[in-house]
């Protein structure tokens, strides 16, 4: 007879950049013990959400180079039967999904005979980027409304970045049955965070088509030079709406430390990063609509930021 209680697995969805990292890593900081792991799934070839989480806890497990739901959902469901037969056993297991997943499908995995008895899904979480949400358009805006169907939490988040009545207006447009809670900086009260609501929902949506994610490309750009501050600014300011995410490392000219890199919509952010590999003076995340034929353009410019 199997005495080991289940394991309860929160999946934390949402849009490119809507803050589901900026989510787990308080998480995994008011987490008070070791017994709490964490699959981060990246679209692209370099995890660069894992590599940012790892600052905070060794217990992090990185599935990169495809979506949990479609292409790497075998990987997801072998991690989760391994880390289920870890002893002590696991508190409690988060799963960042990329920002092209439908966590529907993640569901479905979590509900496969290899993991019943010995884990169960406790909530979906997803996030709404409140400043970009309105904005999505087609698949863009399919695959975010699929998100938010199966949340049992929505995090409107990104609350100082819209006014009042634009936030009354999305979660107007939401019209979901769960609770919303509008958050900045994906901050909810401690008694929350560790806490979701015991899911009440079955299987109440259809999943997407499979290979959604062949909507997006993905790449990696690297360089062995810093970059030079105010060109990369000039830059960032420049870039177009198809481009849908960048985040990476770089070193800046002038500065022995990288900094963590991160662009959504048009806004972009540094953030000091700590025991990171140096190998590379710069590692770059694009992701972009397929199609929209970017790579080139967005190469030349980054390089043109490159300290001679
Ligand atoms: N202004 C503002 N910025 C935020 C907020 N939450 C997160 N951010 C910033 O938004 C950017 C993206 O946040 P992440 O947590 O990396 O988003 P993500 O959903 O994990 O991104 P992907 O995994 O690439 O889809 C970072 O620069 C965050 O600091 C917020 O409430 N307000």
């Amino acid at each position: 007879m199997n005495s080991t209680p289940s394991i309860p697995v929160t999946v934390v969805a949402g849009f490119l950049g809507a803050g589901k990292t900026t989510l787990l890593n308080r998480m995994v900081q008011r987490a008070d013990s070791g017994r709490l792991a964490v699959i981060v799934n990246d679209f692209g070839e370099l995890n660069i959400d894992a590599a940012i989480i790892a600052e905070v806890t060794d217990a992090v497990y990185s599935l990169q180079n495809g979506c949990i739901c479609c292409t790497v959902q075998e990987d997801l469901l072998a991690q989760l039967v391994s880390l289920s037969k870890l002893r002590p056993a696991l508190e409690r297991i988060v799963i960042e999904c990329s920002g092209v997943s439908d966590p529907q499908r993640i569901v479905q995995t979590i509900g496969y005979p290899q993991l019943r008895n010995r884990l169960h899904l406790d909530a979906v979480i997803t996030l709404v980027d409140a400043s970009g949400y309105q904005d999505l358009e087609g698949e863009m805006a399919r695959l975010s409304r699929a998100q938010v169907a199966c949340a049992d939490w929505v995090l409107l988040n990104k609350a100082d970045l819209v006014s009042a009545e634009q936030l009354q207006s999305i979660r107007a447009s939401l019209g979901h049955r769960a609770p919303v809670f509008d958050t900045v900086q994906a901050e909810l009260p401690a008694e929350l965070l560790l806490t979701p609501p015991v899911r009440s929902t079955e299987v109440l949506f259809k999943a997407l088509p499979q290979a959604h994610d062949e909507l997006f490309e993905s790449w990696v750009w690297k360089s062995s030079r810093p970059l030079q501050p105010k060109a990369l600014r000039d830059w960032l300011a420049r870039l177009p709406a198809d481009l849908l995410r960048l985040k990476g490392l770089v070193r800046l000219e002038g500065n022995e430390q990288p900094y963590w890199l991160q662009h959504v919509g048009n806004r972009s952010q540094f953030t000091l990063a700590t025991g990171q590999p140096t190998e590379h003076a710069a590692q770059l995340v694009f992701i972009a609509r397929r199609g929209s034929d970017l790579r080139q353009e967005l190469e030349a410019g980054v390089s043109d930021t490159q300290v001679l």
